[in-house]
């Protein structure tokens, strides 16, 4: 049976802060991508994990030549092998804008290694598809995974169409839990969520306004902020894409036919409906 996320789910109350905390019990997200003129899809993640919550976040870039963000100078900025030694995340996300170098599997080798949770988009999917090991690695994790593909790189990753993928989603989004062995963000209009206790739900907010570049990045950077402040990774899943399109459906209200939503906006609607939503219920 397939559940219709309609309003922000209630996991996210778990997420509400109490006086006597400090950054430590919020997470360490590292974030792992941005190959040459590509760095953008990684900042925009590691920005994102940061202004939604997490306590520290890290940006392991595969193009190291910058090394400060100017406009959030809280990011840590390091090459992406510096990530694991020492690795001091607790969770880690990878793919955004890493390409297919023989680097980037050398890095997603790493993260699959690592026994954190784990998120995988973009480049690391189009990685993974194309390499067996790295597929058996995946299904040996005994830590929590999520894939979170577009229709194109769920496509790949079953070895079929996009209009197959788009044809029967949630069979798609069933057949990649089963395949890998994790929980599964089939995106595109109307998200599924599968989870690997078998429960299925598709999301009812966002709108046409999240079709540019970075959208994805953006809610990759959301999910693990949620999951590094203590939600499972799942329940992070869908908080976290509920919020995303939220994001976009309180741009229509200033912006109503909904063109020219970026996704670095996308970032400050999200921060702005989560502490309101958690405000509200308090
Ligand atoms: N600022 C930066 O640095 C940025 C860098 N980025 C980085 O670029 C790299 C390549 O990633 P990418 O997603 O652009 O390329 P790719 O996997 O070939 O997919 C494109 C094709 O997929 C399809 N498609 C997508 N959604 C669909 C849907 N809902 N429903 C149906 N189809 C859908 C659609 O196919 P079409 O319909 O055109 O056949 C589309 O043309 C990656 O590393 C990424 O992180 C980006 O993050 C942007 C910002
Ligand atoms: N028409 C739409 N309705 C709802 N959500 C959308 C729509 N178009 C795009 N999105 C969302 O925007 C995001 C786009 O992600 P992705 O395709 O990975 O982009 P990028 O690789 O450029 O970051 C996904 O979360 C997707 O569900």
């Amino acid at each position: 049976m397939m559940q219709e996320i309609e309003q922000l789910p209630k996991a996210a109350q778990q997420l509400r802060r109490k006086a006597d905390t400090h950054k430590g019990m919020f997470g360490s997200v590292a974030v792992l991508g941005g190959a040459g003129g590509m760095t953008g899809a990684a900042l925009l993640a590691a920005r994102t994990a940061l202004l939604l919550g997490a306590g520290k976040v890290w940006v392991g870039l595969l193009d190291a030549r910058i090394s400060v963000d100017f406009q959030y100078p809280e990011l840590m900025l390091c090459k992406a092998e510096q990530i694991f030694s020492p690795l001091q995340a607790t969770h880690l996300l990878a793919g955004m804008g890493m390409g297919t170098s023989a680097q980037a599997l050398q890095i997603l080798g790493h993260c699959l290694a690592s026994e954190l949770p784990l998120l995988l988009d973009a480049d690391a999917l189009n990685l993974i598809a194309a390499h067996p090991q790295l597929q058996q690695q995946l299904r040996q994790r005994p830590s929590p995974t999520l894939l979170t593909p577009h229709p194109s790189e769920a496509a790949r990753l079953l070895g079929t169409s996009t209009a197959a993928v788009q044809q029967d989603r949630p069979a798609a989004a069933h057949a990649l839990a089963e395949r890998y062995q994790c929980h599964i963000a089939l995106k595109g209009h109307g998200t599924l969520v599968m989870s690997t206790d078998g429960q299925l739900s598709r999301n009812c907010s966002g709108n046409a306004a999240l079709s540019s570049a970075g959208q994805g990045d953006t809610l990759a950077g959301i999910i693990m902020s949620l999951c590094a402040q203590g939600l499972e990774l799942a329940s992070a899943a869908r908080v976290g894409v509920f919020l995303h399109g939220q994001a976009a459906d309180h741009w229509l209200s200033t912006h109503p036919a909904g063109l020219g939503l970026s996704a670095s906006e996308t970032i400050y609607l999200a921060r702005n409906a989560l502490n309101h939503s958690l405000a509200q219920t308090e």
